[in-house]
């Protein structure tokens, strides 16, 4: 009875897809469990103080402990098992490709699990588009909750179906087993949790939204800006958002976008969530290229930023340099190959009176026993913290922030490249940076232009990794034109207005 229970227990769990450590939890209080135990320990207990009662109530006792103990064992390794399944699905990587509208994409991992995916599908016999027609109540698609009717379907298990006759998408969904991996782009009305559909306001990475009203603590009011009209739409609060990130265990970028409060001044940035392991730039250049898989060794090591759950907006106000300060640090971050560094140096090249990059130091790696060695010696050390350091010629170099504010003391704007994880360490009253993000451009253009297409996929990655604002965006496609536009963004940056954290803070 207690086995059968059990089982049963663990079957309701399974089809309500309960993870493993709510189910345990509910097996272990269990009521029959509860009187199971305290048989166990009763029995214990006799046993211990009166054994010979055991021996001599043979014929009684015996088959009753029997059948207790073997109920008990199965129930504990029923637990274990319990305990130890991953209830997880793997989810495969993401895909190689991403594309220009990548934002509006959600991508959509289900198991199939020999149930009907629960999902009809129709096709515009104008646009050819595929789209979600009906979500069946209570099957696959519907327990997931990722997917809703009028979502558009742009590809199936790397199968792209625009186009396609719902029959040949009937047949590619057929034939998948195991992970189906949909490429959506959302139905915008379809948030099931947002009170009014029509009240709520797209939005993406990089808009400028001012938040009106926060009296609900679940959606708040915002205009985007520039402001094309008066009337606000609805926005997910912070905790809000904090909560629907938590619920998401599928991969998906999360938008990155700044929004303005109640006072026009102040403003707010939403940052998106980090969902990959670090360590996409090759190399640390202050010196020449090494072999690929040396610079991969001596690059630091990147921990992807783990505030961003718990900070989903952040505050900004509008900045304009003071012409008596000192210019604003100027960081460019994009994936290794994206050309970071070659803009850099030609910029430097161009006007070397203007722009000029930190001076790059040797630094010793010391360990704690290393350290305690030269301290014991009573020798004077200056610890130096470096963003970034890498080898060149046997030797260790590295980039201090000191090298910088020398720089920018000379009155020069200081240029650096990044990885996104160190941007965070130069967020700073003194630097002041602004980060200019650098794009790839189009796939085709890409494969025409660089001998390294493996970019795209870096891009995204490490476009994912940013949690910081995104001051500006430059497709760097071709060289002159992208330096064109660098030299304008960077003088933007450091003579007009710019949403930016409040410093004074
Ligand atoms: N717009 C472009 N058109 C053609 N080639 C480019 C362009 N931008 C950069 N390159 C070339 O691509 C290669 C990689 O550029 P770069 O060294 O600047 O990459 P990176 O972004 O700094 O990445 P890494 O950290 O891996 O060095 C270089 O040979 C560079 O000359």
């Amino acid at each position: 009875v207690v086995l059968s229970s059990v089982v049963k227990d663990v079957d309701q769990a399974v089809s309500r897809n309960i993870n493993g450590a709510q189910l345990l939890h509910e097996l272990l209080s269990a009521p029959w469990l509860c009187a199971l135990l305290k048989v166990h320990d009763s029995k214990v207990l006799s046993k211990r103080h009166t054994p010979t009662i055991c021996l001599q109530t043979k014929i009684s006792g015996y088959p009753l402990l029997i059948i207790y103990l073997s109920v008990y064992q199965a129930l504990l390794s029923s637990h274990d098992s319990v305990a130890q399944s991953d209830y997880e699905p793997v989810l495969p990587p993401l895909p190689d490709e991403i594309p220009e509208d990548e934002e509006a994409m959600r991508i959509v991992c289900l198991v199939k699990n020999n149930q009907p995916l629960g999902a009809t599908i129709r096709k515009d016999e104008a646009t050819g588009d595929i789209s979600i027609a009906r979500v069946i109540h209570g099957g696959l698609a519907d327990r997931s909750g990722l997917l809703h009717p009028g979502d558009l379907l742009v590809e199936v298990n790397g199968n792209p179906v625009v186009g396609l006759e719902p029959e040949q998408v009937i047949h590619i969904l057929a034939n998948s087993q195991g992970t189906i991996l949909f490429k959506i782009i959302p139905n915008p009305s379809q948030d099931f949790s947002i009170p009014c559909p029509d009240a709520g306001m797209a939005f993406s990475r990089g808009d400028l939204l001012q938040v009106v009203d926060q009296s609900d603590g679940q959606w708040w009011q915002a205009r985007k800006l520039p402001c094309a009209t008066s009337c606000a739409g609805l926005i997910p609060s912070a905790s809000m958002l904090k909560s629907k990130q938590r619920e998401q265990w599928w991969c998906q970028p999360l938008q990155v976008h700044t929004c303005i409060r109640p006072r026009e001044e102040s403003w707010l940035l939403l940052l998106n969530m980090c969902l990959f392991n670090a360590g996409f730039r090759r190399s640390f250049r202050v010196w020449k290229r090494t072999s690929y898989r040396k610079r991969r060794q001596s690059c630091t090591t990147c921990s992807p930023n783990t505030n961003a759950l718990s900070t989903p907006y952040e505050e900004v106000v509008l900045y304009q340099r003071p012409p008596q300060e000192n210019h604003r640090l100027i960081i460019l971050v994009g994936a290794s190959g994206v050309g970071v560094n070659e803009l850099r140096k030609r910029l430097i090249k161009l006007n070397p009176s203007t722009f000029q990059g930190p001076v790059p130091r040797m630094c010793l790696l010391l360990n704690t026993c290393e350290r305690a060695l030269h301290l014991k010696k009573k020798e004077i050390y200056v610890f130096v913290l470096f963003l970034e350091y890498g080898e060149s010629k046997g030797q260790l170099y590295g980039i201090s922030t000191d090298a910088i504010d020398e720089v920018l003391k000379r009155g020069r704007m200081c240029i650096i490249d990044a990885e996104p994880h160190s941007i965070q360490l130069l967020r700073t009253k003194k630097f002041k940076p602004y980060v200019i993000f650098i794009k790839p451009p189009s796939p085709d253009r890409l494969r025409e232009t660089r001998r390294d297409a493996r970019i795209i996929t870096n891009y995204h990655e490490c476009y994912l990794k940013l949690t910081i604002i995104i001051m500006s965006v430059l497709v760097n496609d071709d060289l002159q034109d992208a330096c064109i536009e660098l030299c304008s963004i960077i003088q933007q940056a450091q003579d007009e207005p710019q949403p930016a954290p409040d410093w004074e803070e």
